[in-house]
């Protein structure tokens, strides 16, 4: 047996290349290119329809693309024997019949892949759904109903994992948990791919993010050096009784100054030092000088600033 066919997703790694989708009046994605790293958590992000729900879907097999590929360690989705045990995806909060239980919807799901009925019980623990087992999942919330959904993507032990907006519905426990078994997955060697539009979120979980608007590719890279490449965009916030004095001496060296509503200066185009230099010409009493690091919030709404993601 080669190593291709013992392991049908290689690395694991996925790439995007040259991807895009027309429908009749829309192109959903447009020649969009990116990959994604085993070992990593990678936070696929844009506004509301820039196209990452077709990617994702595209990827999976579940919509045909206009042109270019999507591959899963070198193999097309559609390629690939037993697909469960090499890709778990969760793309919406999983539906499942009415009246049956947790533990009964995934011992379906596992039966018709050849897996063992052990496996259920299994992923239901891995998600902590154990307790909520024997429960019709008519009564499950909607954070239940997400963990169901990833419990049913890690049936096949996949090396690959794809998630479209999982923590829609969950509580602040619940995030914190996703986060958790996520970042685990990925310590354990498995690429991990997560659709979200909840930055602050995908800041604390994502390894490397990519950054789509209007199907195109915007920015990808690791966090820390996509938020590095912004750093230009840092501001100084200064706190002085002064405030009027230092203003003009800042906006002499072609500083952008703004006050926001407690009197705080917010600085924009000189570094700490100039800040701190200009306030001791002009005999300033600081009472606060801290430089902001751009977050992934701020950064987003400057890369996708002006290209609509909803066409
Ligand atoms: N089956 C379809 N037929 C026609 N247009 C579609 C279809 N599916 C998606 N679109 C359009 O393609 C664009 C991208 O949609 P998509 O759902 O991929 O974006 P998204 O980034 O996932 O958005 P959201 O975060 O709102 O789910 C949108 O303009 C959408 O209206």
């Amino acid at each position: 047996m080669s190593d291709g066919q013992r392991s049908p997703t290689g690395t694991g790694q996925i790439v995007v290349a040259g991807l895009t989708k027309q429908y009749k009046n829309v192109r959903a994605v447009n020649d969009l290119s990116f990959t994604v790293e085993p070992g990593r958590v990678t936070g696929f992000l844009g506004p509301n329809g820039a196209g990452k729900t077709t990617t994702l879907r595209m990827l999976l097999n579940l919509v045909t693309p206009t042109s270019g590929s999507a591959t899963i360690g070198g193999r097309r989705y559609a390629d690939l024997t037993d697909p469960l045990r090499h890709v778990g995806a969760v793309l919406e909060a999983s539906s499942a019949h009415k009246g049956r239980t947790g533990l009964n919807h995934l011992r379906v799901i596992a039966a018709a892949a050849g897996l063992p009925k052990q496996r259920a019980d299994e992923v239901l623990a891995m998600v902590g759904l154990t307790p909520a087992a024997k429960r019709k999942f008519k009564g499950y919330s909607l954070g239940m109903k997400q963990r169901l959904g990833i419990a049913a993507a890690m049936l096949g032990d996949p090396r690959v994992l794809v998630l479209d907006e999982p923590a829609n519905g969950l509580d602040p426990e619940g995030i914190r948990w996703m986060r958790g078994f996520l970042k685990t997955l990925a310590t354990e060697g498995r690429t991990v791919l997560v659709s979200s539009h909840l930055l602050s979120e995908m800041q604390l979980l994502a390894d490397d993010v990519v950054i789509i608007a209007a199907g195109q590719l915007v920015r990808q890279g690791p966090v820390d050096q996509v938020l590095g490449s912004m750093a230009q965009t840092a501001r100084i916030r200064v706190r002085t009784p002064q405030a009027a004095e230092l203003t003009k001496a800042l906006r002499e060296q072609a500083a952008t100054v703004e006050t926001d509503e407690q009197g705080t200066l917010l600085v924009a185009g000189v570094d700490a030092p100039t800040v701190g230099r200009a306030a001791l010409g002009v005999q300033a009493e600081l009472h606060e000088l801290t430089t902001e690091r751009p977050d992934l919030e701020r950064v987003f709404l400057e890369l996708t600033a002006g290209k609509a993601g909803i066409r």
